[in-house]
């Protein structure tokens, strides 16, 4: 148990409301406490303490300036909010934060009225924002919207269509980019450069340089003040930046640690009934006040429970290799023997493992920002020219590159590669993060080819699965952390027969047919089944597209009971196995089918062995679904307990 620090201004503030009356200098010393506080919640807990530590001045400031609820507070991506979250009510909760039953790691609305909008996708906050704004205007209950955008979050297209939008708009609206220079990994792209730049060929934003530059725009009482300052500020603030171009008043940049100056702009900017849309360049490090964050390479972008003295992250005992590293590694393999491999991510590249990739192929791999769309379709245009592109999205990611999906990739039929990561329940990061959906959503287009690993070593032949799939799209998905380490993993993965499964343990009363990970609790199932007597075959799909149909309808007509199970919601592998199975007229005569899916709910931070018992996938789950199915009631009860 690591002490806790001293709070003595922070044990004030209950909601930010209580802070409004300090002075400057207190301000100050409570952003230096919360830093303290943000630390040791996080050493306990785990989760995105760099982010956090870079705002906790802006979170300070914000919140003391802005009458929050009131004034709506968007923290785009939301992993940056612990700060905010202890500054509103909740830091009584803090140390249950992203464990079963307790605070989630991002901003929600169910929780907090702090939260105006829920996140955990990046780049939404503008355009979020900028309808709050619109609304505030059209009901006449006038209030400031601020929103917090980190400058990786600024790669995203989403966040330009608002841009464009609240410019053309002239929407109220104050959006502050938090740079500093980093996304998960070092930023890429022009944008970044260009923000660089900015901060590069300007000085830090005076409060008399703002007080002159808001003179120009705003008459009245400022002007006065600031008239000999503007004279002084002319010569340092010419030339349009881009946001400038886009109809937003550029003031920046703006020291994001320092509360001097901080305070007075956003008191400016509240007490000038600014109209228009604002953007303030704030600039930040990530990690800051936290030596072991600030000198590590991804700024403690996602950490472990930690040893706040000397910031060492716990470390799992030794075990199977991640999902993740058996892809890249497969991938090597692949690319070592074809040279029209290559490799797309969207500013994944460590949580993809494509790092593994690029050191070994770095003219072969794209980091193309948060920009999963851009992903997609740049893959898409590789692929018309003979190029093999494995796009590595995770599911839940890939959800913001849906259209593209469907038509630039499926409706051309171009050979795609998706490997989709973190398929099913991921833990901690919740309902935001789990990969429930890619089944379901590619499920019904046709022409692509879809497989599930059931372990590590699966994964890697159906990496050499898809590089041979030459005539339209394929995925595979795989879950979070680590395999099973059933076999040893093949130096290089052997390409599987296209569209069929396996049986992995022959049986004849009920059959269980899994896609994906879930094989293992299967096979648990079978062995529990047996001590009642009860013959279990147990088939992995390996494919859900195209249906392995033989193997379906053998299992259905042999056995009494035929269970599917994936790690993925309604409408997924499960229901292309019943629409076939209808379709043959399979299910006319007694079988008793029944699909197991994650349920129709949000399953919030936990365990993923705890989210998967929510979700009724576990062994026990599957014996009983097996047992109801036979009739016999009293004993599913028992197997489930
Ligand atoms: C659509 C989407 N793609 C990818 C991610 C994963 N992700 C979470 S935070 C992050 C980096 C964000 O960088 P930035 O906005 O600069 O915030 P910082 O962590 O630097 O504070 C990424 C890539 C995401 N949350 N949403
Ligand atoms: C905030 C965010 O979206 C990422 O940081 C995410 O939490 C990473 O998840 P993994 O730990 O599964 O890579
Ligand atoms: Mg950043």
């Amino acid at each position: 148990m690591q002490d806790r620090p001293a709070t003595p201004l922070l044990d004030r503030v209950r909601v930010p409301a209580d802070m409004r009356n300090f002075s400057s200098e207190q301000l100050r010393q409570l952003a230096d406490e919360l830093r303290a506080e943000t630390i040791s919640t996080v050493s306990v807990t785990g989760g995105h303490l760099g982010s956090s530590l870079g705002v906790v001045e802006l979170t300070v400031a914000i919140h003391a300036v802005f009458d929050t609820p009131h004034d709506r507070l968007i923290w785009d991506v939301g992993h940056q909010c612990y700060p905010h979250k202890i500054l509103t009510g909740r830091r009584d909760r803090i140390r249950t934060l992203r464990q079963g039953g307790g605070l989630s790691g991002f901003t929600k609305r169910s929780e907090s009225e702090y939260d105006p909008f829920g996140a955990a996708h990046s780049s939404t906050s503008i355009s979020a924002g900028l309808g709050m704004s619109v609304a505030s205007a059209l009901q006449e209950k006038p209030r400031n919207v601020i929103a917090v955008i980190g400058d990786g979050s600024m790669s995203a297209g989403m966040a330009y269509e608002a841009m464009n939008n609240a410019g053309a708009e002239k929407a109220n609206l104050i959006v502050i980019l938090n740079d500093n220079d980093m996304s998960i990994a070092p930023p890429v792209g022009a944008m970044s450069a260009y923000l660089s730049r900015t901060i590069s060929s300007r000085p830090f934003l005076s409060v008399r340089d703002f007080v002159a530059k808001m003179a120009k725009n705003f008459p009245g009482p400022i002007e006065r003040v600031a008239k000999r300052a503007d004279e002084y500020a002319r010569g340092l603030l010419t030339g349009g930046t881009l946001f400038e171009e886009m109809g937003f008043y550029y003031v920046g940049p703006v020291d994001g640690h320092n509360m001097d100056h901080l305070l007075p702009v956003l008191r400016n900017l509240r007490d000038t009934g600014h109209k228009g849309p604002f953007l303030v360049h704030a600039v930040t490090q990530k990690g800051k006040g936290y030596a072991p964050a600030e000198t590590s390479g991804d700024k403690y972008h996602g950490v472990q429970k930690f040893d706040v003295i000397t910031g060492e992250q716990q470390k799992a005992p030794p075990g199977p290799p991640v999902y993740q590293k058996v892809f890249a590694q497969a991938l090597i393999a692949e690319a070592e023997a074809d040279e029209r491999i290559v490799a797309v991510n969207a500013a994944m590249p460590s949580g993809t493992s494509l790092d593994m990739f690029a050191k070994r192929f770095p003219e072969r791999c794209f980091d193309v920002g948060i920009a999963e769309q851009h992903a997609v379709t740049f893959a898409a245009g590789m692929a018309t020219e003979g190029l093999k592109p494995f796009c590595a999205i995770y599911s839940t990611f890939l959800q913001r590159g849906y259209d593209q999906v469907v038509h630039d990739v499926a409706l051309q039929n171009l050979p795609v590669r998706f490997a989709m990561d973190r398929a099913g329940l991921v833990g901690a990061d919740g309902a935001t993060h789990a990969g429930s959906f890619d089944i379901a959503y590619l499920g019904c287009l046709p022409g692509f080819t879809l497989m599930a690993a059931s372990c590590e070593v699966e994964l890697a032949h159906m990496i050499a699965t898809m590089a041979q799939i030459d005539d339209g799209p394929s995925g595979v998905r795989y879950p979070r952390g680590e395999g099973f380490a059933l076999q040893p993993l093949p130096a290089r993965g052997t390409p599987l027969p296209i569209g069929k499964g396996r049986v992995v343990r022959e049986g004849s009363k009920i059959a269980i047919l899994s896609y994906g990970a879930r094989l293992q609790e299967c096979l648990k199932a079978a062995d529990e089944l047996a001590t009642y007597g009860l013959s279990c075959t147990v088939a992995d799909a390996r494919f859900a597209k195209p249906l392995d149909t033989a193997l379906v309808e053998q299992l259905a007509k042999h056995h009494e009971v035929l269970i599917t199970i994936e790690e993925g919601s309604l409408n997924g592998f499960g229901g292309l196995v019943m629409h076939h199975l209808a379709l043959k007229g399979l299910l006319d005569h007694g079988l008793k089918f029944r699909p197991m899916t994650l349920p129709d709910i949000w399953i919030d931070h936990e365990s993923p062995k705890k989210q998967y018992d929510i979700a009724g996938l576990n062994a026990p789950h599957i014996t009983a679904m097996a047992l109801s199915a036979l009739g016999k009631e009293a004993l599913a009860v028992s197997a489930s307990a």
